[in-house]
């Protein structure tokens, strides 16, 4: 791998996807950093969970290249499990399932380890993200939406993986515990060196924890940047996204 691939986690060259006759992605393209917190904006059903299902191989794409970690996507085999932890939309974790089993389950899938070592990881990574030892025990159904988020990231780390890909992860909690769970991803970016994609909505995360934002509208990247300049982009979509009435109500109140 040369220098200047080194310096991309995620390469997208002209990417097309779609589902019967619609076409969704229509030749994307994105460069992810390595290191950065990349934020995904883009209008509803626009594409941005198809275009991270697409990365990570869960949709087909029908032409196009992605490279992650300087290799071919799909060309990964075994380790592809290691290359990224997910943390979906819904948060999902198995409801029969404690805390501990669901943190050790991508390790019990993986890899061959003893159970008194899986313990020590399972603790060890919930409490990376903020949870004590004695939150193991529980059940999902027992934790608040932010304390299932974090169970939900300490399992997408379970792996040490370097890319997390975060699907709208403040969805659904309140400010507060927002602000935390974004203070939380930059926290663990800057330690774990982690590279993060995430789609969000949410103005505040775009504004605090991303080092650049990327707005995919017309199935293709149409500006990408720090979110200063963003705010400074002519194309209409994103000036309707970012100074449309509730944006601007938004960053008044976060001046
Ligand atoms: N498996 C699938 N089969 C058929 N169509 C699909 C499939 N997955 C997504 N689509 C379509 O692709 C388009 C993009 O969907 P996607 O979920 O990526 O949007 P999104 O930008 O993530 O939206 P939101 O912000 O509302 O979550 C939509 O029209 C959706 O109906």
């Amino acid at each position: 791998m040369d220098a200047f691939q080194d310096q991309f986690a995620i390469r997208v060259r002209d990417l097309v996807v779609g589902f019967g006759r619609q076409t969704v992605l229509d030749h994307l393209s994105l460069d992810v950093r390595r290191g950065e917190i990349l934020g995904l904006v883009g209008a509803s059903g626009g594409g941005k969970s198809v275009l991270m299902r697409t990365i990570i191989g869960l949709i087909p794409r029908r032409s196009g290249t992605i490279e992650v970690m300087g290799q071919p996507a799909g060309g990964h085999g075994r380790g592809a499990a290691t290359a990224w932890g997910i943390l979906f939309q819904q948060g999902a974790l198995f409801s029969s399932l404690t805390v501990r089993q669901n943190v050790q389950f991508p390790l019990r899938e993986n890899l061959v380890l003893s159970q008194e070592l899986m313990d020590e990881i399972a603790i060890a990574k919930l409490e990376m993200v903020g949870l004590r030892a004695e939150d193991a025990d529980k059940y999902p159904a027992e934790l608040s939406g932010g304390m299932t988020k974090r169970v939900a990231l300490a399992r997408a780390l379970a792996l040490d993986p370097p890319i997390l890909f975060l699907d709208e992860p403040t969805s659904g909690l309140d400010p507060i515990a927002a602000g935390e769970f974004d203070a939380l991803i930059k926290t663990l970016q800057k330690t774990l060196e982690l590279t993060v994609f995430m789609v969000t909505h949410d103005l505040a995360s775009l504004t605090t924890v991303c080092d650049r934002v990327a707005a995919l509208a017309d199935g293709k990247i149409v500006a990408i940047g720090p979110m200063r300049e963003l705010l400074q982009s002519e194309h209409p979509w994103v000036r309707a996204y970012f100074h449309g009435k509730r944006s601007q109500m938004l960053q008044h109140e976060m001046r």
